[in-house]
């Protein structure tokens, strides 16, 4: 199993601002991997340093087994890139400007631009100026994969569409991983994300918070309620790591994170414990998740660190496929 990105010890501070922190990760090939973090947290300068368009101030970055430092222009040839503010010549068709980025790739990329655009029920004979924000963006997609690149980076490709668009976008890049191509997607649109995510990062202030295949994030995270008799000062006591916790008034609300998790088990410990009149549990969504690592308010989560998930390189499930 390759990794199509390597992410090594990598940071870069823009004057005393730190905008990425000592991260490492791996993107696996033919996954959908999601960066996700709030407004600044780190993801388009991370995007922008793995297409060796900044420079990292210590660590190592590889993009399908290139040097995102040394190789930037060939990294940037073979992966299909969407920025966050894509930039589209307006007075142009949608044919004309398939006709002129041909320019810079191979045969076939305008014959497989006009089939994407079809595909999207996208006008070629109309002005990008006379287009709607969505389809502007099927259009900025159809550029990024005539190429037919083995890898889409797309940095908020969605922001500013409605939810149809979104929706469809969105299944699309299912349909990309399915044929084998992966696709590294940072976005702030946590619900839509879980539904097409092979694999999450959350970043914060700079820092990755969590790495790890969804299906185990949410197999090893559980949400609690746990009503007491009276008003209790302090949580009950949970197996694993506390990742938030909350009580309004005889309930406490607990997100735990047990990779040994027993539902039962705990549900029955919890009842045993003298004051405890009820105990109810959930498989938390990826956004509670994410508020637990990121705190509602954007500062640090309150109670213990949780134990790292495994990184991909130290997963054994992924290692055999
Ligand atoms: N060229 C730059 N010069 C100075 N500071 C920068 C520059 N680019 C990014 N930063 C800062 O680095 C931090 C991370 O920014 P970045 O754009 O990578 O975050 P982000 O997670 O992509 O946020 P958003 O979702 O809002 O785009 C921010 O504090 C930002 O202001």
């Amino acid at each position: 199993m390759s990794n199509a990105i390597e992410v090594r010890g990598v940071t870069k501070r823009f004057g005393r601002q730190t905008a990425v922190d000592n991260v490492s990760l791996s993107v696996p090939a033919g996954c959908v991997f999601a960066l996700l973090g709030e407004n600044g947290a780190g993801k388009s300068t991370l995007i922008r340093m793995l297409l060796g368009l900044a420079t990292p101030d210590a660590g190592e970055l590889q993009v399908l087994g290139r040097s995102s430092t040394a190789d930037g222009e060939m990294i940037r040839r073979q992966v299909g890139y969407v920025s966050e503010r894509p930039t589209l010549y307006d007075w142009m068709t949608a044919a004309e400007i398939g006709w002129f980025t041909a320019g810079f790739y191979g045969d076939g990329f305008e014959s497989n631009y006009r089939q994407l655009l079809a595909s999207f029920q996208v006008p070629a004979d109309r002005k990008i100026a006379h287009m709607s924000k969505g389809m502007r963006a099927k259009v900025v997609l159809s550029l990024a994969l005539a190429h037919r690149p083995p890898l889409l980076v797309m940095d908020e490709p969605t922001s500013g569409l409605d939810t149809l668009v979104r929706r469809e976008f969105l299944e699309s890049m299912v349909d990309q991983a399915a044929s084998g191509r992966t696709v590294l997607l940072s976005s702030h649109q946590i619900g839509e994300v879980e539904r097409v995510a092979d694999w999450v990062a959350i970043m914060h202030e700079g820092r990755l918070l969590e790495l790890s295949r969804l299906d185990q994030m949410k197999a090893t995270t559980r949400a609690w309620t746990v009503t007491m008799e009276g008003a209790a000062s302090a949580p009950p006591p949970m197996g694993g790591a506390v990742l938030a916790h909350s009580r309004h008034g005889r309930q406490w609300q607990l997100l735990v994170r047990d990779a040994d998790l027993d539902v039962d088990a705990t549900t029955a410990q919890l009842m045993d414990r003298s004051g405890v009149v009820a105990v109810d549990s959930h498989t938390p969504s990826l956004e509670e998740i994410f508020v637990a690592r990121i705190g509602p308010d954007g500062s640090p989560p309150p109670a213990s660190e949780p134990e790292p998930m495994p990184t991909p390189w130290e997963d054994e499930r992924l290692q055999q496929l």
